[in-house]
């Protein structure tokens, strides 16, 4: 029985003569952090997005809890986080307004809510910007709270594309202590990175090339 929560099998994909992903292989377990590692151009971009549903494959396959990724299936979309591609956020809500809102979609408008909205607050070092606009926040503080978008919902599997961009090197530590304290409640991470202290903490690297 395969008992891995995410995984993929030679998935490959090409675009005419074009080579975006050569064949690769992986299977991750609950509360295991991957990281993929490579140059630049050597496709950890596309392997997330194949594993998100976002790309169809050319060969292989990527599987998540079993079953072949499909984001259409609600239950999929419940156990899969995604940062990979921007996430919209409202010009005119404030970060924790924002922050909460997500949790309220997936926890009810309850204690449960503003419990997870504030932890996650307090986790990226957001509290002092709670009050401001997207437009008010610098480039750092922006992957911040799109990070903290992603970690409010709950997830079975975490899939983050170079979720140290931007960050200063005291933040960073803080991501990669936060993102093995994901990984002890049973979360599976997969991070593509060029950061060597996320690939210290990790338990597995996965290097494409
Ligand atoms: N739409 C596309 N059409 C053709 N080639 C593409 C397309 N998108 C990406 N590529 C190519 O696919 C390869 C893999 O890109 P990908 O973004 O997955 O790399 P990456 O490992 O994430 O790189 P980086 O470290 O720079 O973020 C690159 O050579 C890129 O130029």
């Amino acid at each position: 029985m395969d008992e891995s929560t995410i995984s993929s099998h030679e998935a490959t994909v090409q675009i005419g003569d074009t080579t975006l992903l050569r064949p690769t292989s992986f299977a991750a377990l609950a509360g295991e952090l991957w990281c993929l590692t490579g140059p630049n151009g050597s496709g950890k971009t596309t392997l997330l997005r194949a594993l998100g549903g976002r790309l169809t494959l050319t060969a292989g396959s990527c599987h998540l809890a079993g079953r072949p990724v499909d984001p259409n299936q609600p239950s999929q979309r419940r156990l899969l986080a995604a940062l990979v591609e921007p996430i919209p956020v409202a010009r005119d809500l404030t970060v924790a307004e924002q922050i909460s809102m997500v949790a309220a979609s997936w926890f009810g408008g309850g204690s449960e809510s503003r419990e997870r909205t504030s932890t996650m607050l307090e986790e990226l070092g957001l509290n002092d910007l709670r009050d401001r606009f997207p437009h008010e926040l610098s480039a750092g503080q922006l992957q911040l709270f799109g990070l903290a978008l992603v970690l409010v919902r709950p997830s079975d599997v975490l899939l983050l594309d170079e979720p140290e961009r931007h960050l200063d090197s005291a933040r960073t530590d803080r991501l990669a202590e936060l993102l093995v304290r994901r990984t002890q409640t049973g979360t599976t991470v997969i991070a593509a990175t060029h950061e060597p202290r996320l690939v210290e903490a990790a338990h597995h690297r996965l290097a494409l090339v």
